[in-house]
């Protein structure tokens, strides 16, 4: 049997899809506590205060038992940043990034996702939601590939990947497809990913 050469092969794709039902089952066990969400928030605004005046930045509007982002989304467009959430196309297509403001419509779209119905704008920074990340920036979603697909095609922006620090692991196994991270932030940390190489946990 031949296997198609934009999936992953059949042993990367069960180790994932192992993982990614261990790191489900482990969510499901443990919500966030207010504190780690507003932890979580605040190092996203951090990094995104590293950007020039007006740039663009992705988020996501979260799908149940996902981190919740959208309070930022207001404090960001305030800030002076243009706001960005994506609309999820069919597999095998790249996200695209809708502008949101302040009484955007927002419509809902596959697999519960709900997107802005603004003009797409390429993003500056794109922070990723995962179910599970590794120190040298590999990460595991949901495992439609559509971040993959979409970082492939953006190589300017800045990839940076947002999770509790509980969803670390030793090591996410990666494919070819698989598009590393620059950066994770987590509610108690700043990690700097750098290809190949393993941050430290920081000193407090
Ligand atoms: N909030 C959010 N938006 C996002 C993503 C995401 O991970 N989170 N995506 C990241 O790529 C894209 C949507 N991709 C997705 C791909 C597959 C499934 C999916 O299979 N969902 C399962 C339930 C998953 C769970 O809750 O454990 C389902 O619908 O049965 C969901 C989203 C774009 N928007
Ligand atoms: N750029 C790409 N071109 C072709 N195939 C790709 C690309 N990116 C990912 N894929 C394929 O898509 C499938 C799903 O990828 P993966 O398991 O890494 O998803 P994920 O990153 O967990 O999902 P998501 O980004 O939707 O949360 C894999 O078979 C992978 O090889």
């Amino acid at each position: 049997m031949t296997i198609p050469h934009d999936t992953d092969p059949p042993a990367l794709a069960g180790a994932k899809a192992r993982l990614r039902q261990h790191c489900r089952a482990m969510r499901e066990g443990a919500s966030p506590t207010m504190a780690q969400e507003q932890a979580l928030r605040a190092g996203i605004a951090a990094r995104v205060d590293t950007l020039s005046p007006g740039s663009a930045v992705a988020l996501v509007w979260p799908l149940p038992g996902e981190l919740d982002l959208r309070p930022l989304f207001g404090v960001l467009h305030g800030r002076g940043y243009r706001v960005l959430l994506p609309f999820t196309p069919p597999r095998g297509q790249p996200l695209s990034f809708h502008h949101w403001h302040p009484g955007v419509t927002m419509c809902n779209g596959r697999f519960a996702t709900r997107h802005p119905d603004g003009h797409a704008y390429v993003p500056d920074m794109v922070f990723v939601p995962l179910l599970a990340f590794d120190r040298r920036g590999g990460r595991l979603g949901y495992g439609g590939g559509y971040y993959d697909r979409t970082l492939a095609r953006l190589p300017h922006a800045v990839a940076i990947g947002y999770g509790l620090a509980a969803q670390e692991v030793a090591q996410i196994p990666m494919g070819v497809h698989d598009v590393p991270l620059s950066g994770i932030v987590t509610d108690r940390e700043w990690i700097r990913c750098i290809a190949g190489h393993v941050d430290g946990p920081a000193r407090d």
